[in-house]
């Protein structure tokens, strides 16, 4: 059980390589376009959502998957464990395979664990309300859609059960069809992903974490 009655769960936090990822952010709130400006955005946007990842009561580890040296390296600093999504030589499999991969070290480690997949663009997240989703899915393959109702944010599996990640254009329909329960608690910070300038502007009224932040607070100079 985690701390707050919630069963304890271990996340994995994908990220496309900060450069690529996030294409639809470039420019936003004015902030650069440049490669390099991007990069550094995408990246607060992840650190912003281990940190309060990694706070919230009932999440025992976090995992990032991913391929970007650099950007693994800089997210270790902040307490995540990081793992490439190649290194073991596994194909190229898109945000699902990296998933796959996640859940398959996860679940060597503690074949009972509970596991979960938390988007890496939740620059809002409230490690509460985190907390407050692990408890309401309380052990059920469960997912939180996004605030549009279309994509998810955060999906859950129970102790032993398989993730079966099916994220992509219209997951929550997805999701909810192969059986997972889609939680009703409110948690506008966990609902807030990132995709469109829009979107980020609705994240800086919820309350943007430090980094994100701290970053549009300060002038990057394009390259
Ligand atoms: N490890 C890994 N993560 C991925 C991959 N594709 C997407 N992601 C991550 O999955 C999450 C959701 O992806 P999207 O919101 O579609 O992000 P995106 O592809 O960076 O954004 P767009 O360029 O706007 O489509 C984000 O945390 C991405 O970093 C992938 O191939 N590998
Ligand atoms: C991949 C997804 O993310 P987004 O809709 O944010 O691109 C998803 O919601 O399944």
């Amino acid at each position: 059980m985690g701390k707050d009655g919630g069963v304890a769960t271990d996340l994995i936090v994908p990220l496309k390589p900060p450069r690529a990822g996030k294409s639809r952010l470039r420019g936003a709130l004015g902030y650069p376009a440049d490669a390099e400006c991007h990069a550094a955005l995408v990246l607060a946007l992840a650190s912003d959502t281990l940190r309060a990842a990694t706070a919230a009561p009932g999440v025992r580890r976090v995992l990032v998957v991913g391929s970007d040296t650099e950007a693994l390296a800089a997210l270790r600093e902040l307490g995540a464990e990081v793992v490439d999504e190649h290194g073991n030589g596994e194909e190229r499999g898109g945000l699902n395979g990296a998933l796959r991969v996640g859940e398959r070290l996860l679940r060597a480690a503690d074949p009972l664990a509970a596991v979960g997949a938390l988007q890496a663009d939740l620059p809002a997240l409230r490690p509460g309300e985190l907390a407050a989703a692990l408890a309401e899915a309380d052990g059920r393959r469960a997912f939180t859609a996004d605030r549009h109702g279309t994509g998810t944010t955060l999906l859950l599996s129970g102790a032993g059960q398989p993730l079966a990640p099916r994220f992509g254009e219209g997951s929550a329909s997805v999701h909810t069809a192969s059986g997972a329960v889609p939680l009703t608690l409110p948690a506008p910070s966990l609902r807030g992903d990132v995709d469109t300038p829009e979107d980020l502007e609705h994240a800086r009224l919820l309350g943007l974490g430090p980094s994100t932040t701290a970053l549009l607070d300060t002038a990057c100079v394009p390259h």
